[in-house]
């Protein structure tokens, strides 16, 4: 239990980039950035364009977004690799991207001769692959400027693809776009002031030319918005701020936060996008802010075209217990329930309930069966205090932190990470300062004094029908040595589910019954979401998961590889 509960898990929350002297961080800005160029002939011609980006979800061939589609199911079609073979699947290679830095992310794949991969991972750093052979054909170093504040380790999730483009976020909260054959960087934007505390770490999402992203710095006082910017020029179409004028109290929205720190999901047929809503700031004195904080620690439904709002829901109302609402939202169609087919929007918080939200309305439709144990804080009665200290379960992490559920269209249920284990909390006020972190309280330490049965079981992996909100099953992972998990899951088309643990294990499940069917051990721990594609040229299935510790729970040593899985069709 030691990571977990002390004082060491706090003090990572508050991250300032500084040159550091084994020169993985690369500081600057955009113009001291560098992009080196290995075998960029390599590179297959042929621009992304929507209609592959609309049907990714549905060829095996591609995996072209963070969340698999833009309904974030995490799903591939690919086939190879069923509950009956899944026993031989075997390591092809592991790829060292050489920073040992944040390993939170999932690749793209985009299908040629060879298929490219684009792998982004902490500070910024980006790169070409061939995945065939596993050798980097350019990579691409943003240069972060110095002072940029990050709460949770320097993450980065992901890249998105249009046109001859790749996009990522940068940690000073912009987004870089580069020309994909050559890693060459065509422009940089800005889209808020990392000096006043705002950040950037997850993959922005594309369609029809126009680049989604969020913010963050959830604890530091900013307040959250959604941008969308033309991914031609980088020229913003849009800023939408979270939070609505209406809905606060005096100036308490100023520094109300409510970032959107991971990637919204994207809904063709109705033209809008739903993200989830962290936390509002200061994190846990609520005596500064009154009333409901709408929409934070919640979900929003926006616009694709003006940004301008649909709906919003809470699944924590005046949080004061940094539940943010983080992870992917999922969309899925035609979910059969009672009254007729029903278009949800299932959003896994940090509360430890899974909830399912009316695509139209935002309306609750059904939340899950409780995936963690001992939920406490409902009946806690927060109050500002010098010494006393409240302890809650889920702590801070969760429930589901930013682990990027999956769907499985095989299985029809959603599988997710949640988070069980306690922590302790002392409210207190806290002075607003301009890029400093806003808590408005302290998380703390002794497990030792909490129930016994409360540090059994530290993570649930479950999985959940969406038509009943019933818990269809759980594994408790091994908690002896914090074994928990800290990322998100891959569904196959065979009924499938891939997830990895921080004792290094990358596990197969049958998505039916939550049998581990297979497992590979690496000797760091993993953080990241895998994803999966299927070579026609190789005829192979390919399962990718990045390795390393990572994030704010960050476990063991850090790692710094790129692991690649095979199977033969
Ligand atoms: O409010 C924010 O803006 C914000 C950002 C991030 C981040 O960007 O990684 C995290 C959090 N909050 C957060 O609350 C949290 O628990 C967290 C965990 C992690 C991680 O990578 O492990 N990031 C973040």
């Amino acid at each position: 239990m030691a990571l977990r509960n002390d004082r060491a898990v706090q003090a990572a929350r508050n991250i300032e980039l500084r040159e550091i002297e084994d020169g993985y961080t690369l500081v600057g800005g955009p113009d001291d950035s560098v992009t080196e160029q290995h075998d960029t002939d390599r590179i297959p011609e042929g621009d992304v364009d929507q209609e592959m980006l609309s049907n990714t979800g549905d060829d095996p061939e591609s995996w072209l977004m963070y969340g698999g589609n833009y309904e974030q199911h995490r799903a591939t079609p690919a086939d190879v690799i069923t509950p009956e073979n899944v026993g031989d699947l075997e390591l092809e290679y592991e790829l060292s991207v050489g920073t040992g830095s944040s390993m939170e992310g999932t690749p793209i794949v985009v299908p040629g001769d060879p298929p490219v991969m684009y792998q982004t991972n902490g500070p910024n750093h980006m790169k070409a692959i061939d995945p065939r052979e596993g050798e980097v054909l350019w990579s691409y170093t943003y240069a972060v400027p110095i002072g940029v504040e990050l709460c949770c380790d320097d993450n980065n999730r992901g890249a998105a693809v249009y046109g001859d483009k790749v996009y990522m976020t940068t940690l000073d909260s912009g987004v870089v776009a580069l020309n994909r054959y050559t890693g060459e960087e065509e422009w940089y934007t800005s889209t808020a002031d990392h000096e006043e505390g705002y950040s950037a770490t997850w993959a922005p999402v594309i369609r029809d030319g126009t680049i989604y992203t969020g913010s963050a710095g959830g604890e530091y006082g900013v307040l959250g918005f959604m941008a969308a910017l033309d991914a031609e020029s980088g020229e913003i179409q849009w800023q939408t701020e979270t939070l609505p004028e209406d809905e606060w109290v005096g100036a308490s929205r100023e520094h109300g936060c409510g970032t959107t720190w991971m990637t919204p999901t994207i809904d063709e047929d109705r033209e809008v996008l739903y993200t989830a809503v962290a936390n509002p700031g200061p994190d846990f004195d609520g005596t500064v802010r009154p009333g409901p904080n709408f929409p934070t620690c919640g979900t929003i439904s926006l616009d694709l075209e003006s940004g301008e709002w649909e709906w919003g829901f809470q699944s924590s109302p005046h949080d004061v217990w940094d539940y943010d609402a983080v992870a992917p939202r999922v969309l899925i169609r035609d979910v059969d329930v009672d009254d007729g087919p029903s278009e949800m929007v299932v959003g896994s918080d940090k509360t430890g309930w899974v909830y399912m939200m009316d695509a139209e309305s935002g309306q609750l439709h059904e939340r899950s069966e409780e995936i963690c144990q001992h939920i406490n804080m409902w009946e806690m009665i927060p109050h500002l205090s010098s010494d006393e200290r409240i302890p809650f379960v889920p702590g801070a992490p969760g429930g589901n932190d930013w682990q990027p559920p999956s769907y499985n269209p095989e299985t029809g249920y959603v599988y997710v990470v949640h988070q069980n284990f306690p922590q302790d909390l002392m409210w207190r006020y806290e002075e607003y300062s301009e890029g400093n972190p806003y808590w408005g309280g302290d998380l703390s330490d002794p497990a030792e004094e909490f129930p016994d049965e409360w540090n059994e079981n530290i993570t649930a992996f479950a999985a959940v029908d969406p038509a009943t909100g019933e818990r269809v099953w759980r594994e408790w992972i091994e908690s002896e040595d914090d074994h928990y998990m800290w990322g998100g899951s891959l569904s196959t088309a065979t009924g499938l589910v891939f997830n990895g643990t921080q004792n290094g294990n990358f596990v197969a499940y049958d998505g039916e019954s939550g049998e581990r069917l297979w497992e590979h051990e690496f000797d760091v721990p993993i953080s990241a979401s895998p994803m999966s594609w299927y070579d026609p040229g190789e005829e192979k299935q390919y399962v990718a998961v990045q390795v390393g510790g990572s994030g704010w729970l960050r476990q063991g040593p850090r790692g710094d590889t790129l692991a690649v899985f095979s199977m033969d069709a």
